[in-house]
């Protein structure tokens, strides 16, 4: 199914037979259909409604995602990932209304969409196109980090003739890597930084995490909330370590704020650790298991929280360093 995704001030959600006359009325616009191939113009109102039927369609079906792009409850434009048999890669395609033109929506929306996508759906890589005259899609693919990849053309219905088109492709492993290090993420002293003009390394994120495990052994896992870095995926509960703090204090404390649970005296035991470039950072996680703890599991952050038996992990999307810890724990517990 289609997800909420939040963009800045943006609510990017599925689209409901009710955007109908929005979207005919936004698209029946010669400057927004000369760039969409497929579109006749005039755009006749009943294709609106055919168009929205098919993405919920294909969102039922996992082949497609279309998100209204929306501000203050107002359709603004539509975006969407369609993707392709082998579901490893996506293409990009969007419109937006004139009068939303120039500030940035496109880019943040856009955005949003390729993150889902290559960390919640596990894409290899998002492709898109645009007409060779349609400067302002271009820069925002570029700004995206997409590179040109070749040329092709293609029939315009609204046009009514073949249009030269740009290729663009953006692999998942260039965009996590430009992605911006979380604000919170310790900076060095400025002691340590060293003189010489080296390339920055990597900086090393300490982060604690516990699998709490129910008496039926299952694991607790937390969603990411819409907003922070890699939202929408599954975690083990736990955060960054402060200064002053030790790991096992960190794990106290943030089970306290996250999930409203009392674990002090509680057995932490170790069990393994992740030490994975994550991106932006290196990430250093050690998982703890934890059996006891006080008070019950309470969401006080916006995540969404599931108990879920460890031969069910591999179905909940994680970030990409907590995959190794998938068969550890299955080991632990089968
Ligand atoms: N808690 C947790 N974090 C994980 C896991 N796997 C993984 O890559 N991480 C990353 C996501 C975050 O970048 C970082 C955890 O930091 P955090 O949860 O305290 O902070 P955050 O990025 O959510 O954001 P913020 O609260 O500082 O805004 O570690 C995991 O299994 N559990």
């Amino acid at each position: 199914m289609t997800p909420e995704l939040k963009a800045g001030g943006l609510v990017l959600r599925a689209l409901q037979p009710e955007d109908a006359p929005a979207v005919h009325r936004l698209i029946n616009d010669w400057s927004v259909v000369r760039m969409l191939s497929r579109l006749p113009f005039p755009y006749p109102r009943d294709l609106a409604e055919q168009w929205i039927d098919s993405t919920r369609h294909d969102s039922a079906q996992g082949s497609a995602h279309h998100f209204a792009i929306t501000r203050d409850g107002s359709l603004l434009g539509a975006i969407g990932l369609v993707l392709s048999d082998d579901r490893r890669s996506g293409s990009l395609g969007y419109w937006l209304a004139p009068s939303a033109w120039g500030q940035g929506l496109t880019t943040q929306a856009a955005r949003r969409v390729i993150e889902w996508g290559l960390t919640v759906l596990r894409l290899e890589k998002i492709t898109a196109d645009a007409a060779q005259d349609n400067a302002a899609s271009l820069a925002v693919l570029t700004k995206l980090g997409f590179a040109k990849t070749g040329t092709s053309s293609r029939r315009f219905v609204s046009r009514g003739q073949d249009c030269p088109i740009d290729l663009l492709e953006l692999p998942r492993t260039t965009f996590l890597l430009e992605a911006q290090p979380p604000t919170e993420a310790p900076v060095p002293p400025a002691e340590a930084v060293p003189v010489a003009m080296e390339p920055p390394k990597p900086r090393t994120l300490l982060v604690v995490a516990a699998a709490l495990l129910d008496a039926q052994g299952r694991i607790l896992l937390a969603k990411r909330p819409e907003g922070k870095r890699l939202a929408g995926l599954w975690e083990f509960p736990g955060g960054k370590v402060e200064r002053d703090e030790t790991p096992e204090q960190a794990l106290i404390r943030e089970m306290r704020e996250e999930l409203g649970l009392d674990l002090t005296g509680s057995c932490l035991a170790p069990f393994t650790f992740v030490s994975e470039n994550a991106g932006p950072f290196h990430l250093l996680m050690p998982l703890y298991v934890v059996r006891r703890w006080r008070g019950v599991p309470t969401p006080r952050e916006g995540q969404t929280l599931e108990w879920v038996a460890a031969t069910d992990l591999g179905r909940y999307p994680m970030p990409d360093p907590d995959l190794p810890l998938i068969p550890l724990l299955q080991e632990l517990l089968g």
